[in-house]
């Protein structure tokens, strides 16, 4: 049976959109989830709080979370200052975040992409002398809420850059889920021939509906690792219009229809969603999740 990874991103880009969410919220979010089999799980950020004080107070996240042994969990550090206090809060694995888009990245992180690359190095530098993995992340690989459609070279100049700098993955982000299959799929393919497609994971939001099909598509070019957010949730604070990410319920109900093996237990993960929803006070946009939330009176296991 072939295999795929999945990152969950739902207590981060999941809820770094959520202006009425808790710490304790959050911190149960991450626990429900790490029951579910799931080895990836990203946890937090140490950004500005400023910039997005939703994900404030990361440290305290990770000093409460109950670790599971052979969970990973991880989180966004912009910069050495986030670094740090992500090192000393005890994360598991650190992610950069560039972008293909020279306005998201100001707006996202103040800086160029050119500025961006150079304020990694010290992460880099860091994170090899403490052993950590760095992910890499590319925003507006297929499209811009700024500048509209990018180059794909541009993605594959930064992701290239990214990983000789030393991620270990670099996750593709269509940040607006603007991509159509064929868009996706072209995106990928050169990239593909700058950065294995081993070291590569597709992170589709699924504001025009089409993140299912895209990571179809992209099955075939020999993805197998892909970000999903439970319950659907998520959104950019700098990408207006950006809906949330493609659903971890959605997501695991497809992989195992194709016969793909996640380690997942779909029905924990539909549990996990449903109880941030109810105190979110939303509906899961997860279609699966709905289905099965309309159709069984007992929590899904
Ligand atoms: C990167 C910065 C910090 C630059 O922001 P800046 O203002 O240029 O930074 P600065 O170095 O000039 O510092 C300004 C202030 O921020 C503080 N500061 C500086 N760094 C940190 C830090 N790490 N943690 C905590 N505080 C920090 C610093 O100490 C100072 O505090 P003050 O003196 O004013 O009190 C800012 O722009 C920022 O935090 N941006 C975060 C944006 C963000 O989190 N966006 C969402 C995540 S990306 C995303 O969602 C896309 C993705 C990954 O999901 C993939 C996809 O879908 O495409």
């Amino acid at each position: 049976m072939s295999q795929a990874t999945i990152v969950e991103v739902g207590p981060r880009d999941g809820l770094q959109n959520e202006t009425s969410v808790t710490l304790a919220q959050r911190i149960a979010l991450v626990d429900a989830l790490s029951g579910t089999g799931l080895s990836q799980i990203e946890a937090g950020s140490f950004v500005s709080p400023k910039w997005v004080p939703q994900m404030a107070d990361a440290d305290q996240l990770f000093a409460r979370i109950q670790r599971r042994p052979g969970v990973r969990y991880s989180a966004l550090t912009p910069n050495l200052k986030g670094f740090d206090a992500a090192q000393q809060a005890g994360v598991d694995g650190v992610a950069v975040f560039g972008a293909a888009s020279e306005s998201f990245s100001q707006r996202n992180i103040n800086c160029s992409v050119t500025e961006s690359l150079l304020r990694f190095e010290p992460v880099f530098a860091a994170a090899r002398a403490a052993g950590l993995p760095v992910r890499g992340y590319v925003s507006c690989v297929l499209g811009c809420p700024y500048e509209g459609d990018i180059d794909v070279a541009k993605v594959a100049d930064v992701a290239e850059s990214l990983y000789q700098m030393g991620c270990y993955e670099i996750s593709l982000g269509d940040t607006i889920g603007v991509g159509t299959p064929a868009k996706a799929k072209a995106m990928v393919k050169a990239v593909a021939e700058r950065v294995p497609p081993s070291a590569l994971a597709l992170h589709f939001h699924d504001t025009y509906g089409q993140a299912l099909a895209n990571v179809l598509a992209c099955l075939d070019l020999g993805i197998t690792t892909f970000d999903s957010a439970v319950a659907g949730l998520g959104g950019c604070p700098y990408a207006k219009g950006a809906s949330g990410n493609l659903a971890t319920e959605d997501l695991l109900y497809m992989l195992h229809g194709l016969g793909m093996d996640t380690g997942v237990n779909l029905g924990a993960v539909i549990a996990a969603g449903a109880t941030i929803c109810r105190q979110l006070n939303k509906v899961p946009s997860s279609k699966v999740a709905q289905a099965w939330l309309a159709n069984h009176e007992e929590q899904p296991v």
